[in-house]
């Protein structure tokens, strides 16, 4: 387990921010803090205290209890741990504990948005200066520009304190006389607008459960769809407006508005629904596309809104960059405007887009842009990119301008990058990360569409051979993948090729003036728009909440993993006997179950049912694929996922192995009655092959007609309603424990005559239980069928036979074959239902395993990437999940702690001789080990 933390050394004199460092941890899942502890206080400096019970560490304000394990709460990715004292800043920290019925101020828009303010005591004052409760950093605010009132019934109100610009509480000026602050009403001041909140309901923040691993788990983002408009109440006419520049500033929001304010509308009625839908629509657009504040409530929650952005939502990657006064859609008296409403540009429209300005005022708009990206996309759907290599800027200025932006997970190299991190701080990281792009895009890794991916390019890209890559990729437009922001200080410095460009004007650069493509291929300039930034400790806050986030599922879209672990997907990181009974418990009793998970299609597991969803029909499974494709690995994961999936005395698996014993390491699960190489045993394959016969006449025979499904949960309602007035404690299956059900008649096929002398393990069933279903696993089909194999022939019969008739009877097959064209028109090849075509030599060999013939552009150095074709007749590109690795080398080092150089997070990592132990167990063995002993619980 790795996890990245920041240690804050205690303060040497009040006032003074805590010096930081950030470190990488790195320890055996379960290592408690104690362990690190002394090394955590080292790299920041702190030498001395030998022993952990000495050394004392904060997250806020709360001490952490040497036995808290690394990766669970609070030492997650991104925490923040203060040495000796408190976290100084801790509470300073907005709203993270939703539910209380405390009201909050959010800045909503303009050059210091983002922040939410608890509101406490009888007055707050906001203004310029740091003496304000509540400092706002734009140019426009007086340095003490108006006061809040809190009164004890809840009410609040608020008053001007003479500030040079005036403020305006939904269009009318306020003065000196307190009045009514109602929530959701906007209080504009300088180019700043606020507007009270009720504090976020809990039951609005989504469920996230820890890995142990540093992470969060967050439930699935809700499914795409707009948020419906909420209701609001009607605004009062505005009023006259003030004096001077606050005239000018007022009226330019204000002026327009109050002249449409006045419709010529043929009656008062009319009016009033004109008034209503500007409102709506007003409204509508604000939740549309939320405010900063909006954003880091959701990324602290975690909120319904965060990663609400998967690739199909209707507002994927559109960016809202500030506000303005726009024309009021249908429903609304032609000429009016919709006061203080999102500016979005479209990227998916636009390609890129320039944004152009003084470099503070640039850097706080992109780090609004690029924090949006970040809590409204989930990572499996959008990558960041952030390039930062201008040399006429020092390096330590670069880094510590976007040091922030390395905590979201939106940076996480996902495609093999050789980096730890999507950045390019220097000229060759830059170099790196367009080449990457640039491959990615045109010659994406399996044929599929690149994943998309927003870079933000700060100035110039530092060398010619970056500079071409990024032409390229803008020549290629929408269809490369990559979407670009750069930043500029003027114009002329922008590339070509950017369909939308955002520059920065107003006497304090806080207005926007924006260029972007309309819906009919027009171009549209907006002006005087109020743009949204955030402060640089903002953004950083909204990237360390994000940090530890992951998605439940663990591949949304785009690019499949290039490895997967099968136990991380089972969620059995730490896989006990316990863990595994829990789940067998969890199984509903009358029918048994034959689904494995084997890896991950680009959108979901991808998993095979044997058993379902029409047990009428034959449930076989077929796996082609050229030498090395992975064929056997994938055998290997099914059974073990088939073994996890159900418990051994329901699921049995006879192993039928070819060359190279490649499922020798699966002989070892309880399912596994046998085990058989029938090349080197002719005598057993002969008797194998008369066994699995007659099994298959004796099921006929014992089911009547019926289905395996069928007869089994009729037989298991008989013996449940038999026992049910002994009042014993009943097992899984409902009936008494110890009892047997009643005797089915020849059903020991399973536990004597298809299990031999030389099996490596061997778990029979109770005697006399209900037959369990089978899954016979075949590795080399092909050497079965070929006619230089007469060991195999009569143990090809009886498979065929099993094709043929065992799907309805509970018999199902699986067998992997690397000559598709011999396998072809058997009885296997025309029962099987689900088909995998990993890959493939040639476009033919794909064609007849899945029938189309994509299989065979798949690269060699992804084994275990196929495609997989379902019943329903539908393809799925997948990654098959690996269980014959060893356990991380991570899970039994010594605990390390190495401080972090964030300049060198692009750079490519420094690669460790051995990923995996040489001699440790592997994922299948741990596995197989567990479940014996799970499987020998009462
Ligand atoms: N899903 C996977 N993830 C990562 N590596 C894999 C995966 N599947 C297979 N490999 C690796 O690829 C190599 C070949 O795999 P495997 O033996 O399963 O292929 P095969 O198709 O059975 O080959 P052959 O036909 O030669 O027996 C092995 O080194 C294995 O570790």
């Amino acid at each position: 387990m790795q996890i990245r933390l920041t240690v804050l050394r205690p303060r040497t004199g009040a006032g003074l921010p805590a010096p930081a460092t950030d470190v990488l941890v790195t320890a055996p899942v379960g290592t408690a803090l104690g362990a690190v502890s002394v090394a955590l206080a080292g790299a920041v400096g702190v030498r001395g205290p030998r022993s952990a019970t000495h050394v004392h560490l904060y997250a806020g304000s709360r001490r952490i209890d040497d036995r808290t394990p690394l990766g669970h709460p609070p030492l997650l990715d991104g925490a923040v741990l203060a040495l000796g004292e408190p976290d100084p800043e801790a509470d300073s920290a907005p709203a993270a504990h939703p539910g209380d019925d405390t009201v909050e101020l959010r800045v909503v828009g303009g050059p210091d948005a983002g922040g939410v303010h608890r509101l406490h005591g009888r007055q707050v004052r906001l203004g310029r200066s740091s003496e304000a409760d509540v400092p706002l950093d734009d140019p426009d605010v007086s340095r003490l520009h108006l006061a809040l009132h809190l009164s004890a019934d809840g009410e609040v109100t608020v008053h001007d304190l003479g500030s040079t610009n005036g403020t305006a509480l939904d269009g009318r000026p306020v003065g000196a006389e307190p009045q009514p602050l109602p929530e959701g009403a906007l209080l504009r001041l300088g180019e700043s607008t606020v507007a009270l909140a009720a504090a976020p309901p809990a039951e609005q923040t989504r469920p996230t459960t820890p890995d142990g691993l540093g992470h969060l788990q967050v439930s699935a983002p809700p499914r795409p769809g707009r948020p419906p408009a909420p209701a609001t109440a009607e605004p009062e006419p505005a009023a006259a407006s003030t004096t001077g520049r606050a005239r000018s500033l007022l009226s330019r929001r204000l002026g327009r508005a109050e002249g449409a304010r006045t419709p010529a509308t043929p009656s008062a009625d009319a009016a009033r629904q004109h008034l209503r839908a500007r409102v709506r629509q007003a409204t509508a657009q604000r939740e549309r596309w939320p405010d900063a504040a909006t954003l880091l409530l959701n990324a602290l929650g975690p909120g319904p809104r965060l990663w609400e952005r998967v690739p199909a939502h209707p507002d994927a990657l559109t960016l809202r960059l500030g506000t303005a006064d726009r024309p009021g859609g249908p429903g609304t008296t032609p000429g009016t405007v919709l006061p203080a409403v999102p500016v979005t540009v479209d990227l998916q429209a636009a390609g890129g887009l320039g944004l152009v300005g003084p470099p503070e005022r640039l850097h706080a708009l992109a780090r609004a842009l690029v924090a949006q990206l970040a809590a409204l996309h989930p990572p499996s759907g959008l990558s960041l990119v952030v390039v930062s290599a201008d040399e006429q800027v020092p390096l330590e200025e670069r880094t510590a301008r976007w040091a922030w932006s390395l905590w979201l997970p939106h940076l996480r190299p996902g495609l093999g990058q050789d980096c730890r991190l999507l950045v390019g701080l220097d000229r060759p990281q830059a170099e790196e990360r367009l080449a990457e792009l640039l491959a990615l895009a045109e010659h994406p890794a399996d044929g599929a569409a690149p994943p998309a991916t927003v870079l933000l390019v700060d100035g110039d890209l530092g060398s010619q051979r970056a500079r071409e890559a990024l032409a390229r990729l803008l020549r290629m437009g929408p269809a490369s993948g990559v979407f670009t922001l750069c930043l500029a200080e003027r114009p002329g410095q922008l590339p070509a090729g950017l369909g939308a460009t955002a520059t920065v004007t107003g006497e304090v650069a806080t207005l926007l003036t924006v260029e972007r493509p309309t819906a009919d291929g027009e171009r549209e300039r907006i002006e005087d728009v109020t743009l949204d930034a955030v402060s640089a400790p903002w953004a950083e806050r909204l990237a360390r909440a994000l940090a530890p986030l992951r998605e439940a599922v663990p591949t949304a879209r785009g690019p499949l993993p290039d490895a997967l672990r099968l136990l991380d997907l089972l969620e059995l990181d730490t896989v006990t006997p316990a863990k595994l009974s829990a789940r067998w418990e969890d199984l509903p009793s009358t029918t048994g179950t034959a689904a494995a998970l084997l890896g991950t299609t680009r959108d979901d597991l991808c998993t095979v049912d044997l058993a379902g969803p029409d047990p009428a029909r034959h449930q076989h499974l077929l796996i082609g694929g050229a030498r090395g494709a992975g064929k056997s690995e994938l055998l290997r994961t099914l059974v073990a996922s088939l073994a996890v999936g159900e418990r051994p005395d329901r699921l049995q698996v006879l192993l039928v192995g070819g060359r190279d014993a490649a499922l020798a390491g699966c002989a070892e699960l309880p399912h596994v009655t046998a085990q058989l190489d029938a090349a080197a045993d002719p005598r057993r394959a002969h008797l194998t092959a008369e066994s699995l016969l007659e099994e298959l006449a004796h099921r006929e025979e014992l089911f009547a007609g019926r289905g395996f499904t069928a007869w089994y949960a009729e037989q298991v309602l008989t013996a449940h309603t038999a026992a049910a007035p002994l009042e014993r404690p009943t097992g899984r299956l409902g009936r008494p424990r110890g009892e047997q059900l009643p005797a089915a008649p020849g059903a020991t096929m399973t536990g004597t005559s298809m299990t031999g002398a030389s099996v490596a393990t061997v778990t029979a069933p109770p005697a006399a239980a209900l037959p369990a279903r089978l899954v016979v696993v075949v590795d080399d089909y092909d050497a079965l069928l070929a006619p230089t194999s007469p060991a195999g022939r009569p143990l090809a019969r009886a498979l065929a036979a099993a094709a043929q008739r065992g799907g309805p009877l509970g018999v199902h097959l699986v067998a992997s074959t690397g000559r598709p064209e011999l396998s072809a028109g058997s009885e296997l090849d025309e029962a099987a239902l689900w088909r995998i075509a990993l890959r493939t030599d040639h476009p033919g060999d794909s064609e007849l395993l899945v029938h189309v013939d994509d299989a065979a552009a798949l690269p060699e150095q992804t084994p275990g990437r196929g495609y997989l074709r379902r019943p329903d007749g539908a393809v799925l590109a997948f990654q098959t999940a690996r269980v014959s690795g060893r356990i991380p080398r991570t899970a039994t080092l010594r605990p390390t702690v190495v401080a972090i150089d964030p300049a060198q997070q692009g750079a490519p990592p420094t690669r460790r001789p051995v990923r995996e132990l040489g001699n440790g167990p592997t994922d299948l063995a741990l596995l197989a080990s567990a479940l014996q002993r799970a499987a020998e619980r009462p």
